[in-house]
Parts: C-alpha cells; structure tokens; sequence
C-alpha cells in the first residue's frame, strides 16, 4: 500500500484525517503519548487546585465556608488523581470521550464553584478560569468539539456564576468575556495547527515506511532473481545437474587440492549406448526423459564430494576425489548396474537403456585436467567399441607413459579398442564407500 503524505484536503476543519480508518491507525500510535500528557496535566491541575487551597484560606479565614470549599478541592483534586491512576494502568482510557469529559466537568465545576463561596476572589477564579480554557485546548488529549464543548460550559457557567454571586460592572464583564473568547480563539487556531502538523509528520513518516518496504521487497526480488541466476549458470537446464562449465570449476579445484594433498582423482567419462536410435525411435522428448534418467541414476550412486557434470550431448562427466581407479572401476561398475538394471517405462513402452563408462586417473605433476579427461574419453570409445554397457580403466602403464613426457600410445578413434581391460561386475571396490550402495 503507497500513502500519500497528507495534503490540506486530507484533513477537516478540525484538523483530522477525513479518512476513519487513517485517523484511527493515527490515534492508535499516539495513545501512550496522549495518556502520558493527560496524566501529567491531571497531577498539575489537581495539584494547583488544592493548592489554592491557600487563597481560600487567606480570602476566607477558618470559616464555614473555607472548609467546604477545601472539600470540594480534596474531592476534585481526589478524582483527578484518580484518572490519572487509571491512565496510567489504561492507556485507551486517555483517548476514551468519557472518563476525560468526566474529568474536565469536575475540574471547570469546582473552578466555578469558587465563585458562589469565594465571591470576592472573582479575580483570581477569573485567571483560573482563562488558565484552565487554555489548558482545556493545549494538555488535554480531546477531540475539538469537545474542547469547544468544554469551553462553552465554562464561559456559560462563568457568566451565571457572576451573575447570581459576583456580579461585576457591565465594562469589565465585557472585557472578561473578550478575554476569554480571545483566549479560545488563539488556543483553538493553536491545536488545530498543531493537529495538521502532527497529522503531516504521521503521513510523511508512514510515506516513508511504505517507501522502505517497497525498496526491502525489491532487494529480496533481486537477491531471489540473483539465486536463481546464479543456479541456472551452474546447472544444466534439462537434467537438472552441474552444467560443463562449474563442473570444470569443481573438478579443477579437486586436481589442485590432489595434487597439492598426494591424493588421488579419478575421471570418469559416461556416455549413454545407442542415444541415437532412441531419438529416432521414440522422439526427442523420450530421449529427454532418458537422459534425465540416467543423470539421476548416475548420481544416486555418487558421493556429495563426487562433481558429475553434463559434458555434453548424452554424454557425462565424472570427477571422483580421493578414488584410485580400482575405486573408481567399482563405482562406474555400480553405475553401469544402476542404469541397465531397470528399464524405463514410458508411455507404455518399455526401453532398455546402458551406458558405457571409461575412466582414468589424473597423474600427479599434471597442470590440468585435460589429459586425464582424453585418456577417459579413450578408454570411453575403447569400451564402445568392445561392445557398449561395459566400464573400461585406462591402465596405469598408459598413463604414467604420458605423464613422464613418453608419445600418447596411438589412439586409431572410436572404433578401435585401447589396451585396457574391462572390470569385471562386482569388482573390489578398494576402500571407498559410494553413497548409495
Ligand atoms: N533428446 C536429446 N537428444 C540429444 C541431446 N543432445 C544430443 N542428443 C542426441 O544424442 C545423439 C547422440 O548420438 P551418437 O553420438 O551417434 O551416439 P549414440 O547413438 O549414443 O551411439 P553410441 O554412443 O555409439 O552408443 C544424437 O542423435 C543427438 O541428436 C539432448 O539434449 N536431447
């Protein structure tokens, strides 16, 4: 939701918000605010008003009449106290009509009572009164028509009260009254202005939250857009694994850590037999369900250190850290199981799928990870051309010729077979666990 900072017609003659809704979520955030200053003007006016208490006394000595005017100022101030005491438990009690008219009722009667008991400190009731008009406006947290409620009453009771019990010379009446109506004048302008002005900061402020939240959402929008980026540069669309290029980047960092640890890393090149025919058979979209397949099955029986890649094609790529190649015979072996064991059944058709795997072993001294993946590729053919569905292992000897700087041993292509020997199924797997046995 996008507010607008409040304009001039947002707000009434009253300085409010037109909107119910708004004016309410604003009253809300300013209850502990409007409860704090309605218990700290309840204890001043209550405590002024028993302390002239001491005017009473001076006007009126230890008469009759002192004495129940001292009552009416414990009984009020009493009440007082007490609101105060309830705000302070029920903040909402603060910006509840009744108990704060309740209040300013007593207070402005017992000011007016004054006058019939008091009558010849009409002077000081008179400051009083101008006093507790201007507080009525500026401490007590009310609603303009009950101010001018309030306001109305006191002027109206003070004119009955000097009328009846100290009637004054017209001029002077007159001039109180003038006094009085200025003073409502100026302290309503006042509250009202600062009703706009606490209103335009609660639109600003709000303005600026929703600005925050909007630019918060945004930034997880393009952290979220960010991931996924990122993860769609990594893995390959169809399969679902690590694409060619962060398999290079895996792998690669695993020949530095082996060569750096004197560990061993195997290669292992999987290609899936006679793709093409499926293809050509069934249609593109089964091969896709195929290759899908196989990318799984492969990879259940990897470990989460192993990177297996798409290299390309129907063709995969396998680094296994820590595996010799004996090892790395017997997980290929258990690969080859994984994926000829169950055939996949599609749209009612049954397709037997197979892969062939060839594999090598990254010599130490190798600056890359290029003449490992060769020799696997060859083995890979060598395997292919033995008659597919099988696991070749590019023999030590092989290896160690061209990582000592000897000629590669000739490598005729595809169709010719490399000296290596298949591992027979269920062969040692040399000391490594693969994670789905
Ligand atoms: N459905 C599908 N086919 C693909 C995809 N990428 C490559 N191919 C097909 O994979 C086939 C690879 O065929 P070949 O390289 O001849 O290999 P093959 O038929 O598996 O034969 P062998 O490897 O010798 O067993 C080609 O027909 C490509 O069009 C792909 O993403 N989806």
């Amino acid at each position: 939701m996008v507010t607008i900072a409040a304009t001039a017609e947002d707000l009434d003659w009253r300085g409010e918000f037109r909107n119910p809704a708004r004016e309410a979520l604003f009253r809300r955030t300013m209850r502990a605010h409007d409860a704090c200053q309605l218990r700290h003007a309840l204890v001043v006016a209550a405590g002024l008003f028993l302390a002239f208490g001491l005017t009473d006394y001076s006007l009126l000595g230890s008469s009759h009449d002192f004495w129940l005017l001292l009552a009416m100022r414990i009984s009020v101030t009493l009440m007082l106290l007490l609101l105060a005491l309830a705000v302070r438990y029920r903040p909402a009690l603060a910006q509840a009509p009744l108990p704060v008219n309740l209040a300013c009722l007593l207070a402005i009667s017992g000011l007016l009572l004054t006058v019939p008991l008091r009558p010849d400190g009409i002077w000081i009731s008179l400051a009083s009164l101008v006093a507790a008009s201007m507080s009525l406006y500026l401490f007590i947290p009310n609603r303009v028509p009950w101010m001018l409620a309030g306001n109305a009453y006191l002027i109206g009771g003070l004119l009955v009260a000097m009328r009846l019990w100290a009637p004054l010379p017209g001029g002077v009446l007159a001039n109180s009254l003038l006094l009085l109506g200025f003073v409502n004048l100026l302290c309503w302008m006042t509250v009202t202005r600062l009703h706009r002005l606490q209103r335009a900061q609660f639109a600003s402020l709000a303005d600026a939250r929703s600005v925050n939240r909007r630019l918060a959402a945004e930034l997880e929008e393009r952290s979220t857009l960010e991931r996924r980026l990122r993860h769609m540069a990594r893995t390959d669309e169809l399969t679902g694994i690590t694409n060619r290029r962060r398999f290079f980047e895996l792998a690669e960092q695993s020949r530095r850590e082996a060569n750096r640890d004197g560990t061993p890393l195997s290669l292992c090149m999987v290609d899936i037999d006679h793709f093409k025919t499926i293809n050509d058979r069934h249609g593109h979209a089964v091969g896709d369900m195929a290759l899908r397949v196989v990318a799984a099955r492969c990879q259940s029986m990897l470990r989460d250190s192993d990177h297996m890649g798409r290299y390309g094609g129907e063709e995969f790529v396998i680094a296994l850290p820590q595996a010799c190649s004996i090892t790395a015979g017997g997980i290929a072996e258990r690969i080859r199981e994984a994926v000829s064991r169950q055939p996949l059944e599609i749209n009612g058709m049954i397709l037997t799928l197979s892969v062939t795997l060839g594999i090598s072993c990254v010599e130490p001294g190798e600056g890359s990870l290029d003449p490992g993946l060769l020799r696997a590729d060859r083995a890979l053919y060598a395997g292919k051309a033995r008659g597919r569905n099988c696991v070749v292992t590019t023999p030590r000897s092989l290896a160690a010729g061209r990582s000592s700087g000897s000629a590669p041993a000739p490598m005729p292509g595809r169709a010719a077979a490399i000296g290596a020997a298949a591992a027979p199924a269920g062969a040692p797997v040399g000391g490594r666990l693969p994670r789905h046995p």
